[in-house]
């Protein structure tokens, strides 16, 4: 019987999104621009050379890139893909993780986020009031828009010293808190993220991130494995809730719990960093019975390369991650349906430090005719594995097999 396994490779995407230009993005192109830098020799940090992507690019990677912006990326593209290749264009307002995993589970969002203004405070005086009276806190520090780590060496000393957590925003729909794992406490970050959720999902705000951090002086800080994401849960079932109606396991690998609120989720598999959750990914794919989905994300291309716009490490985690393709085909089984894509993109050569609106790459192998599907919607990706595993159709998209 069937299985299927779709691997989000975060923030990896190929540009030609046709509301680019909506978000500031027209002309991003994650893929696209990561090839262009390597083949120029501006990507030699660690690696050298154009990008080498033999194993995606087998399945139609390049030819994915060159029909969503036009761009014949160097060194992609050259043979008839293997693979049954599409670009998907996103319809959700957002660029961000929940909107684009939602998306690719059969759920288009229908509402627009709540992003908190870039003014100081950034956070409504009823919100932080709430949640310093809820939770008992002497206070909050932060309050403003912030990359993670700086914030954190600027007030870690003053958050140890006066338990006050650090509280922060970005351009995503998000409430973040840091605080310290051994002197505020990690149960006590959780519950106090608990209680800003309930604060702030009514508010439309998509996630309250924890962002534990350890070490004891601004230059030992550093942020552990524990983070956690309370996101707000979808609005429709989503392929997940849809899977496990009719029994089957749905195998989480990395944070994709954490993006559907836990919703249809049967088993969870982590590790600490891309490498890590590609063997996790390899374990599920050994051990998930029939009529599984293995629901994997890849969060190190967007946390690590995209945002902080580091191109030499984008293309490293590219080339290690296409590297070990091969073991992940090799575990399949006749009838498994294995599906790459991506959730938005996070263009390291772009201006400032956000993911940006482009269109994704969507890979298919296995139980899958060789073949190119074309321009596709991201909630197509949701009602192939609805066709392959045998469930009824969903309320939006179309199966592409
Ligand atoms: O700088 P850090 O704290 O990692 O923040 C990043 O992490 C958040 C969630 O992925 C994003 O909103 C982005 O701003
Ligand atoms: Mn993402
Ligand atoms: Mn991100």
């Amino acid at each position: 019987m069937a299985r299927a396994v779709l691997c989000v490779l975060d923030s990896v995407g190929c540009g030609g999104a046709p509301d680019a230009a909506a978000f500031g993005d027209q002309g991003a192109n994650t893929l696209g621009h990561i090839a262009e830098e390597c083949a120029m020799g501006r990507a030699e940090e660690g690696r050298s050379g154009p990008l080498r992507l033999p194993n995606l690019d087998a399945l139609g990677l390049g030819a994915a890139i060159a029909l969503a912006s036009g761009v014949k990326a160097p060194g992609l593209g050259a043979g008839t893909p293997r693979g049954r290749w599409a670009a998907a264009t996103e319809v959700s307002q957002g660029k961000d993780t929940p909107s684009g995993h939602w998306e690719l589970a059969g759920v288009p969002v229908p509402f627009a986020w709540h992003y908190f203004p870039v003014t100081e405070p950034a956070f409504p005086a009823a919100l932080t009031d709430a949640l310093i009276a809820r939770a008992g806190l002497p206070g909050i520090l932060g309050n403003r828009h912030s990359s993670g780590m700086p914030i954190i060496r600027e007030l870690g000393p003053e958050h140890i010293r006066t338990g006050k957590p650090i509280c922060y925003t970005s351009a995503d729909s998000v409430f973040q808190i840091a605080a310290h794992e051994g002197h505020f406490g990690l149960d006590r970050l959780m519950e106090v993220c608990r209680i800003a959720a309930e604060l702030v999902h009514p508010m439309k705000v998509g996630r309250v991130i924890a962002r534990p951090f350890v070490g004891e002086t601004p230059d030992e800080f550093r942020r552990t494995a524990n983070r956690r994401d309370f996101a707000l849960p979808p609005p429709e079932p989503t392929i997940c809730d849809r899977v496990e109606a009719v029994g089957g396991e749905v195998w989480a690998v990395g944070k994709v719990k954490d993006i559907f609120a836990g919703h249809g989720i049967t088993t969870v598999l982590k590790a600490p960093d891309d490498m890590g959750l590609f063997d996790r990914t390899l374990e599920a794919v050994d051990r998930a019975p029939d009529g599984a989905l293995v629901f994997a994300n890849f969060v190190d291309f967007d946390t690590l390369y995209g945002h902080p716009r580091d191109v030499s490490g984008y293309a490293r985690a590219l080339e290690a991650f296409d590297a070990r393709v091969p073991e992940l085909l090799a575990r399949l089984r006749p009838d498994d349906l294995l599906i790459f894509t991506a959730d938005h993109g996070n263009d390291p050569t772009w201006v400032g430090n956000d993911h940006t609106r482009e269109r994704v790459p969507v890979l298919m192998t296995g139980a899958a005719t060789p073949g190119a599907i074309g321009h596709c919607g991201f909630a197509d990706v949701a009602e192939s594995i609805a066709a392959h595993l045998g469930l009824a159709p969903g309320r939006h998209g179309r199966s592409l097999l």
